[in-house]
């Protein structure tokens, strides 16, 4: 750590702050920078690699552009804390994705300098490029619109769909391609070779010189005028006729690579670029980790590393002296190998989440049956449903969230041809300080109104695993959907013998007369406890582990609608649509009537913060349970509490 104390920060509030510093104290903001979000997430946690490769590039840009009229989309976002800390967030920054604190990612809502909410990938290109087709209709010439997009999230589908499009308009724009040959895992696919290729052509040099004489041809004519559009396309084009480039090809005009840790020389750059118009792209080379060496070093582990020494560069880990319970996402990685050694008729893909999904366990044994495809989760479900159609079968694995970036891929591709892939949705329900973008809580319902698929999600990593293994057994021919939450789950002694769950079908979990409580999921771990705590004010209520919601255990709610009076239902997912919809919808088909609660995400935007924090604010966790209980019975249990003083009374005359 070269600084102790923030200089030159210290006098930057805002981009305005910066803008008025000489161009030579650049290099120091920015290492000063680097060193405030080192000391930062080293404490409160956070993204941390993307962010040290694109500190330069933040600086750069602010200190270029005249931000916020000038408009910057992060894509993503988890690379823009340096954007945070320069456009006023820097007080507050200790805040980040804690409950009640700033994002960590960029959000309207927080500033003006966040022009375009972000977490998911792939969608800067097409925002600016609204943006900028906005500007025009308004008459805004010089405004300026910068979308930085990274080469793992270049891969999407949605990404090359706005470049085909943006090559085909003439709005004022820049593409900057933050190349570091990294995903979260390192990046795959053949645009990854191909920029690499174009990175070590050197391009760039000749490019430059050509930026320059643009500019005085830009200063002579003084208008941009189409014509001079094409002249300057035209012009760069000639330099790389023998060279294909792709860009190019696709009409917008390329520059790159370029080091994007030269903070003069990228500033340099994109002032000159600011005045050549049309849809341009800038290739920037950086290094994910860039200044921290464990992150430069280990770029996977660093992408969010946790909370961790800054000078030794150690991850606090929790004390292993008690055994906890394995995360879900392990159960599923090992629990995928076992599957597959001994059916050969197994594949397994994911979306880029390679470590995230710990389908890394499987691809180090069996690379062949593995497929890390990039980001692009829409050709993650076709791509499946093409194995499937000669009879593989493929655990497509996709955090719930980024599935609905393939919700029409699941129907047309997947339901409509009644294809039997198994998706097991990671962080299926609320994740905690990521926040709203990525919290998994539509797909109970977007799922369950699905012909034809069957929707699942285990109380435990026993029950992943029995779900897993019952998904590819003879005779589990439509599309199955397993979901499970992020982090940790219940039960240390884990790795029992696989057993057939039969589909369709809950269990009790405890009974009691009192009250029903019906559970989906994780929550049936809150619920039993719940149970617990009820026991204390004299109330028995029986759990019932539904485990599918699709088809649902109709027996099971025969029984439960004509034994009881009042019932719970508690799922990790939004209200609408979900485990209660379904048992409403029940009760009114066969004509019963009870008093049910329904518990879980309520219909509104969920923040950030902790899990625990998250589930308490939207009343699902034991104490919610509890409560709920406790104000549907109120009376019962007002009654039981006289009938107990009156009984102490009585015994008292004796
Ligand atoms: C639609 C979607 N899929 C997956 C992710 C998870 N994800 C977040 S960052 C990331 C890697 C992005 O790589 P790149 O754009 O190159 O940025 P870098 O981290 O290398 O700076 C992935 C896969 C996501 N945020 N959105
Ligand atoms: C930015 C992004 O989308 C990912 O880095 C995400 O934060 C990973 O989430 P997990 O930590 O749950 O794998
Ligand atoms: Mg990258």
């Amino acid at each position: 750590m070269k600084h102790v104390d923030f200089p030159l920060l210290d006098q930057i509030e805002y981009p305005a702050d910066l803008r008025k510093m000489q161009l030579a104290q650049l290099p120091q903001v920015c290492d000063e920078l680097r060193s405030f979000i080192i000391e930062s997430v080293s404490k409160n946690g956070g993204h941390f690699g993307a962010s040290l490769g694109t500190v330069e590039l933040a600086v750069a840009l602010h200190y270029a552009m005249d931000t916020p009229y000038d408009q910057l989309v992060w894509d993503v976002g988890h690379q823009a804390y340096g954007h945070k800390i320069l456009t006023g967030r820097r007080a507050v920054f200790h805040t980040n994705r804690k409950y009640d604190g700033i994002s960590g990612f960029p959000r309207r809502e927080e500033s003006v300098y966040d022009t375009f909410g972000t977490g998911h990938s792939s969608t800067s290109v097409s925002a600016i490029l609204g943006m900028a087709a906005a500007a025009r209709q308004k008459g805004e010439t010089s405004k300026q619109h910068i979308a930085v997009i990274g080469d793992g999230a270049m891969t999407a589908g949605q990404a090359f769909e706005a470049l085909n499009h943006a090559g085909s308009m003439d709005f004022n724009l820049t593409i900057i391609l933050n190349d570091n040959c990294m995903s979260i895992d390192p990046a795959v696919g053949a645009l990854k070779e191909y920029l690499t290729q174009l990175a070590l052509s050197g391009t760039y040099n000749k490019i430059r010189k050509n930026v320059g004489q643009t500019m005085d041809r830009l200063q002579e004519v003084g208008k941009h005028s189409k014509r001079l559009i094409n002249h300057v396309k035209s012009g760069i084009k000639s330099m790389l006729a023998d060279q294909a480039n792709f860009f190019e090809a696709l009409n917008l005009c390329y520059f790159g690579a370029v080091d994007g840790h030269d903070v003069l020389k990228l500033t340099g750059l994109l002032q000159d670029l600011k005045g050549i118009p049309g849809p341009k792209l800038l290739h920037v080379v950086t290094t994910k980790g860039k200044g921290y060496e464990p992150a430069e070093k280990e770029q996977t582990l660093w992408h969010f590393p946790g909370l961790f020494d800054k000078v030794t560069g150690t991850i606090h880990k929790p004390a292993a002296n008690t055994p906890t319970p394995p995360k879900y996402q392990d159960v599923f990685g090992h629990t995928m190998i076992e599957l597959a050694s001994s059916n050969a008729n197994i594949a397994a893909v994911t979306p880029a989440m390679l470590s995230g999904s710990s389908l890394k366990l499987m691809m180090e044994k069996m690379p062949d049956r593995t497929f890390d495809v990039g980001i692009c989760e829409q050709h993650a479900v076709t791509f499946s449903a093409g194995m499937a159609v000669h009879g593989m079968k493929v655990y497509c694995n996709i955090y719930s969230s980024f599935m609905q970036r393939g919700y029409d891929q699941l129907i047309h591709d997947v339901v409509l041809q009644k294809l039997p892939v198994v998706f097991c949705l990671d962080r299926g329900g609320l994740v905690g300080e990521d926040g709203a973008t990525h919290h998994g809580i539509f797909d109970i319902a977007y799922c369950r109104c699905l012909p034809g698929v069957i929707v699942s999600a285990p109380i435990n990593e026993i029950e992943l695993r029995n779900l897993m293994y019952t998904a590819q057994l003879p005779g589990s021919d439509q599309p199955f959907f397993i979901r499970y939450p992020r982090g940790q789950g219940a039960t240390i002694d884990w790795q029992q013998p696989f057993e057939q769950i039969k589909i369709g079908t809950g269990r009790l979990i405890r009974d009691g007369a009192d009250i029903a409580i019906l559970s989906f999921g994780h929550p049936g771990n809150f619920a039993d406890q719940a149970c617990d705590d009820l026991q204390a004010h004299g109330i028995a209520a029986a759990l019932f582990d539904m485990r599918f919601v699709k088809p649902i255990d109709q027996n099971l709610l025969h029984h439960v609608f004509q034994n009881y009076q009042h019932i719970i239902t508690v799922e990790d997912g939004s209200i609408v649509g979900g485990l209660g919809s379904a048992v409403v919808e029940f009760m009114s088909r066969f004509g019963y009537y009870a008093d049910i609660r329904i518990l879980g995400v309520p219909d509104r935007i969920v923040e950030h913060g902790s899990v625990q924090q998250l589930y308490r604010e939207c009343g699902y966790d034991a104490r919610g349970i509890v409560d709920t209980v406790l104000e549907m019975l109120h009376e019962k249990v007002l009654t039981r509490k006289l009938l107990r003083y009156e009984s102490i009374q009585y015994s008292g005359q004796l």
